[in-house]
């Protein structure tokens, strides 16, 4: 079998196959340095005509520099595959019986022939995929293990040798397990069958992945980024691709895995940020309950049509044009069907005003013509800014700013009323309207739904542009009008909708995926269900999942690949004169559900305890509770870090409120009084919901710590 190892000349014999993959590692490392030394020494003086052109391209080399940067502590491969045959004309690398290693990127020697080919190239794809029922003409499969940048061991699955023992499974475990510090890793290694279907699915479809806590949503989302952008590198390139998160802290836990994979120009941003910036307000208040439930309600959007279109006004009197000596005259009856043609017409408002001009001077010109005259387009134009055109257009066709139109609705019941009979109750309406109404834009104290109906109303009046490729995660948070604001944000592009039902948060979480994608403008695309957990250990799953008849009924306990036992430890802290019996707890705790101190000093020695182990460790704990629990860090020494910041090998240990805790993972979580964390939200269901997330953040091992009873399922 042709290799392009075997042409080193320092070829390790073949009695030590873990020393001949070295040296291909060392000559694709080489390879590697060459490529870059190319781009390096690119000279540009010549090709560029202007400066404007020199910085693009100048760019352009800086960032290929960047993307051919060799990770020191990753191997540059972490798999290969002998195929029996050619793979197939119609595939882009590899030919009948080669060998490939698979890494991050492609490498190529100084003929130009592959080193390395990328995990996204078409002949990857059975290292993902292939499988003994299914061998896709794959010989071998060997993955690598590696320490630093070195590799360390490997693994073989012989797939068409019926009497083959598989050994595959350590190093997947292994990779799992590794401690967690830092941001979030790429999984390109490890990527499972069922998330490769997923990461691979067809551009122009939308995916929807339901999937319980760690099963690879969030990593499956950024490479699918990735790989879109391999494939359709042009037209995404053109078009823009952007990953929405829940906040700020899990966007920088995940910022680094897309420019790992040698991806740098993928956007990243919340909901929130996105319609705060085509808003263009500034978001400073906060809606209660019920108020930002009705604003996120999908009838809204046809309140807010109505608005945009509420001054639209049929003329009354003809609009007379004259030119030089000539009157020209259209009746009112002929502009009044003008206007309403242009309102039957499904387009947008702002389109619609600028075409009323034009079909007025077209109904000029038709009379010019009548009268023998033979005016050409510049006539029409003339006549599109006559100032009597424009009156007319100012009346029936007002302007309409977005801001101003949603400041107005909330404050001025008579026009909210008018806008929104039929489609909202009096009650609501009157949930609606500003105790205080704003007097102006700026001085308003915008809620982040607010920004979302300036944002829709924004939409009706002039088109949002639309990106090629969205990933959406934790989408099942968002409100109805969220999903319209992230859907025309990729009307002609699609979109991975990354959730799990059983952990929606928000008053207004999501209920079934069909209606999330039918607001999203995508009704009837796939959804997927990932069921195998990477991150928590069948134990804490198991435990957590018994929440789940109360939080979701519908969905089915997550699986974990790894059974590690005395995984969880629970441990109750009797405060003095204070029993234990649950019974006499409960009747405490409705009265007064107070803490006792001895809890704080419990929890410090908890987090002391999982900082002997190697790995990050996560203190989470019921918003009401960080600033006791902060000082009660303080006080013994321990340093922690908060959501966002990154752990480092000194600082391991981040003190994490529960409304932060959705989308993160730490190797060792302590976490505080759970009745604190189901309390801290308004209602039972929501509070069971929080603390489904919290107990599914750790990896290695979870240790809760309570004073007042646990919830009945995890009692
Ligand atoms: N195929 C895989 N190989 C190795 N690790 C994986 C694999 N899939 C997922 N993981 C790891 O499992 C952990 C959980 O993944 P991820 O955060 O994507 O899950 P999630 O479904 O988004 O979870 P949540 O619902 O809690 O947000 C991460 O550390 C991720 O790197």
């Amino acid at each position: 079998m042709p290799s392009h190892a075997s042409s080193a000349t320092t070829q390790p014999p073949a009695s030590d196959p873990l020393g001949r993959e070295r040296a291909h590692l060392a000559q694709s490392r080489a390879a590697l340095r060459a490529m870059r030394a190319d781009v390096e020494s690119l000279d540009i003086s010549d090709v560029t005509g202007n400066w404007v052109n020199a910085a693009i391209l100048e760019r352009e080399i800086n960032d290929r520099i960047k993307a051919l940067a060799d990770l020191a502590d990753t191997p540059l491969f972490f798999g290969r595959l002998d195929f029996l045959h050619a793979p197939g004309a119609a595939l882009a690398e590899g030919s009948a019986g080669e060998r490939f290693y698979i890494g991050r990127r492609h490498v190529h020697d100084a003929d130009g022939d592959p080193m390395v080919i990328d995990w996204r190239a078409p002949v990857s794809q059975a290292f993902y995929r292939a499988s003994k029922k299914d061998p896709q003409d794959v010989a071998l499969r060997r993955r690598f293990g590696y320490t630093g940048g070195e590799l360390t061991a490997y693994e073989d699955e012989h797939l068409t040798d019926p009497t083959a023992e598989d050994q595959a499974g350590a190093l997947l475990a292994a990779e799992i397990e590794r401690p967690r510090v830092g941001p979030m890793r790429d999984i390109v290694a490890t990527i499972q069958p069922e998330q490769d279907e997923i990461v691979r699915a067809d551009v122009h479809g939308t995916v929807c992945v339901q999937g319980a806590p760690g099963t690879g949503k969030t990593a499956v989302g950024l490479h699918r980024v990735a790989y879109l952008l391999y494939a359709h590198r042009e037209r995404l390139a053109r078009t823009g691709t952007l990953v929405i998160g829940p906040n700020r802290s899990f966007l920088h836990y995940i910022e680094q895995v897309l420019p790992a994979l040698g991806e740098l120009d993928v956007a990243q941003a919340t909901v929130q940020d996105l319609v705060a910036k085509s808003a263009q307000v500034e978001v400073r208040g906060e809606d209660e309950a019920a108020v930002a439930a009705l604003k996120g309600d999908a009838r809204m959007a046809e309140v807010l049509r109505r608005a945009v279109r509420s001054g639209i006004t049929m003329p009354t009197e003809a609009c007379v044009v004259v030119r030089g000596s000539r009157r020209w005259r259209v009746p009112a009856y002929e502009l009044e069907e003008l206007v309403r043609e242009l309102m039957e017409r499904e387009i947008r408002y702002g389109a619609a005003m600028a075409a009323l001009p034009q079909r007025i001077a077209h109904a000029v010109l038709v009379r010019m013509e009548q009268a023998g005259e033979a005016p050409d387009d510049r006539v029409q134009d003339a006549v599109a800014r006559n100032p009597a055109v424009k009156a007319v257009v100012k009346a029936a066709w007002p302007p309409v700013d977005p801001a101003k139109l949603v400041l107005r609705l909330l404050s001025d019941a008579e026009f909210l009323s008018r806008c929104a009979e039929g489609v909202l109750t009096e009650q609501e309406q009157a949930l609606l309207l500003w105790a205080k109404p704003a007097r102006s834009v700026k001085s308003a104290k915008w809620s982040p739904a607010d920004a979302v109906l300036i944002d829709e109303a924004r939409d009706l009046v002039e088109r949002t542009p639309s990106l090629g490729h969205v990933v959406l995660d934790e989408a099942q948070d968002l409100s109805p009008m969220q999903y319209r604001a992230v859907g025309r944000r990729c009307t002609t592009g699609s979109a991975t909708v990354l959730g799990d039902i059983a952990q929606g948060t928000t008053p207004w979480s999501t209920a079934s995926w069909d209606e999330a994608l039918t607001h999203l403008g995508k009704p009837g695309a796939r959804v997927e269900e990932l069921t195998m957990g990477f991150r928590v250990p069948g134990e804490v799953i198991d435990y957590a999942s018994r929440l789940l008849p109360a939080i979701a009924p519908e969905l089915s306990p997550a699986r974990s690949i790894r059974e590690s036992v005395g995984a969880l430890s629970i441990r109750q802290v009797p405060s003095p004169g204070q029993a234990v019996d649950s019974e006499a707890l409960d009747a405490a705790s409705a009265l007064a559900p107070a803490t006792p101190p001895q809890l704080g000093s419990a929890v410090v020695d908890a987090c002391r305890e999982s900082l002997k182990r190697e790995g990050s460790i996560g203190l989470i704990a019921a918003d009401p509770r960080i600033p006791e629990l902060g000082a009660a860090l303080q006080a013994a020494g321990l340093p922690y870090l908060t959501p966002g910041t990154e752990t480092t090998a000194e600082a391991r240990l981040t003190l994490v409120p529960a409304s932060l805790a959705k989308g993160l993972e730490y190797d060792y979580v302590v976490l505080d009084e759970p009745a604190a964390i189901v309390d801290a939200e308004p209602d039972r269901r929501t509070g069971l919901r929080r603390l489904y997330v919290c107990l599914t953040r750790a990896v290695s091992g979870l240790t809760i710590l309570h004073a007042r009873p646990l919830p009945e399922a995890l009692a």
